[in-house]
Parts: structure tokens; C-alpha cells; sequence
């Protein structure tokens, strides 16, 4: 199966003082791609659009030979049709439910409102892959910020996502805690042979997980980070 994520996409927002406009192509086929660049620059844009939460006026998106937005054919898969994990800068996790729960709501339509007593199979599964076996009762607010981003992180594989998007994994973190979970990304990444796209704008996940670096700048991609020295 090709691993090409082929990104074409424009999209004009209204600003306050003057319009931004997001003008992104690029083409990667690595397991670790990481888009890197400054606030503002159109990185959660470009995630959101690949997501299909945002949709772009104009342009392309084809993951994997799929084609999943064209503008000109009139194409435009909703968001869970696109099969992508989304892993969000607050994690996200849902306050009233507990680790295990949130963890089975990822799986979808039948588990929305699941049960504490029964977790399904998969949920069980995903919380011993991500060391939170112990944590199933618990509730978000009673977990450090590295137990919930990998409740997060359970919770958008156990669906089996084509694509894992990570918007800034790291920038809630404790600074000590983050190289920890970098390279726990990291295992878990290649043990589970999974493709993920990752935005920041710290140059240290620049180093421990790009493998092929898209700099950002003002809405457009200014070719490989690496290649022109971004991360010294
Ligand atoms: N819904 C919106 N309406 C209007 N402008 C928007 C909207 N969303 C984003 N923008 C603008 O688009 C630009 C890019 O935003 P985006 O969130 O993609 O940046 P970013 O690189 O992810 O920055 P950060 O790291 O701060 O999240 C910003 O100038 C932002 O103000």
C-alpha cells in the first residue's frame, strides 16, 4: 500500500487586520513526517484540513491513493470516514467519563456511552498497550498530564487509524516529562508500524521524531527544515 500523503490545498481566512491565506503543498511518504513553524503559521490549518474539520476552497488531499478532498471533482470526505487518529494539543479527554471509558469511546458508534463494568476487548487492549491498566477507573482530573496524553493517545488508536495527526504533543507537558513521552511516541510509532503527521514548533520533536521535516511559514511550505539548517 502506498504511503504518499500528496497535499494540495488553498484556503483565504478573514482576519482582523488583514486576511491570512493558506497555500500548502507537499508530498511526503515517510512514517514521521513533522510539519514545523512559528504560531500562526497555518500548521493547525493544515492538520484540521487533512482531518476534514476545516475545508479548503481550493486544492487537493489524497492519503494513500484515496482521494479524501478535490475541490474541482467535488470530493469531500466527512472527518470519520478518513480514518485518522487526532491526537489534540489538550488531549481533550471527556471530564464526566473515566480513562477506560474515554478509551472505548474512541471505538465508536456502540461504545458512546459505555459502561464502567464492561470495557470492550479493544479498549482493554489499547489501555495495556499504553501502561494505564491500573488507571481504567480514574477519572482525567485524578491523572498527571502524561497518564492523560496517553489516554489520548489510546483513545485515538484503538479505532486503528490509517494516520495518527498530532497537533503540539508535547506543549503541555512538564519539560522534563516530554523527553519521556518523545520516545515513547517514538517505540510505540514503530512497534505499531503507524504513519503519523505531527505539527510544533519546538525544534526538539524536530530532532527525536522527524524523519522528513516540511518547515511552515506564513501559510506556505518552505521545503525540508533539515536540508536548510532549522534544527542547527
Ligand atoms: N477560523 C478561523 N477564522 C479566521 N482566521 C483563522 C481561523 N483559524 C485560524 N485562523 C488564522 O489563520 C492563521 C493560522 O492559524 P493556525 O491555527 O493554523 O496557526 P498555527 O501555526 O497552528 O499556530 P499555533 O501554533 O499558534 O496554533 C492565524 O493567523 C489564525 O489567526
Amino acid at each position: 500500500m502506498s504511503m504518499a500523503i500528496d497535499v494540495d490545498i488553498h484556503r483565504t481566512l478573514a482576519g482582523p487586520h488583514r486576511p491570512f491565506t493558506l497555500d500548502v503543498r507537499f508530498r511526503a511518504e515517510h512514517a514521521r513526517i513533522v510539519l514545523y513553524g512559528p504560531s500562526g503559521s497555518g500548521k493547525s490549518l493544515t492538520l484540521r484540513a487533512i482531518a476534514g474539520l476545516v475545508t479548503p476552497d481550493r486544492g487537493r488531499i489524497v492519503v494513500h491513493g484515496q482521494t479524501w478532498f478535490d475541490a474541482d471533482q467535488r470530493i469531500c470526505l466527512p472527518a470519520p470516514a478518513r480514518r485518522v487518529g487526532y491526537l489534540f494539543q489538550d488531549y481533550a479527554l471527556f471530564p464526566h467519563l473515566t480513562v477506560g471509558q474515554n478509551v472505548a469511546f474512541g471505538l465508536g458508534a456502540g461504545w458512546r456511552n459505555p459502561s464502567r463494568r464492561s470495557l470492550p476487548e479493544a479498549a482493554r487492549h489499547w489501555l495495556e498497550a499504553l501502561e494505564l491498566d491500573g488507571l481504567t477507573d480514574r477519572y482525567p482530573w485524578q491523572i498527571s498530564g502524561g497518564q492523560q496524553q496517553r489516554v489520548a493517545l489510546a483513545r485515538a488508536l484503538a479505532p486503528h487509524p490509517q494516520l495518527l495527526l498530532l497537533d503540539e504533543p508535547f506543549a503541555a507537558l512538564d519539560p522534563p516529562l516530554r523527553a519521556r513521552m518523545r520516545e515513547h511516541l517514538l517505540a510505540l510509532q514503530s512497534r505499531l508500524g503507524l504513519q503519523m503527521l505531527m505539527i510544533t514548533h519546538d525544534p526538539s520533536d524536530v530532532e527525536a521524531l522527524g524523519e522528513y521535516v516540511l518547515e511552515i511559514r506564513d501559510g506556505r511550505i518552505h521545503g525540508d527544515a533539515r536540508t536548510s539548517g532549522i534544527t542547527g
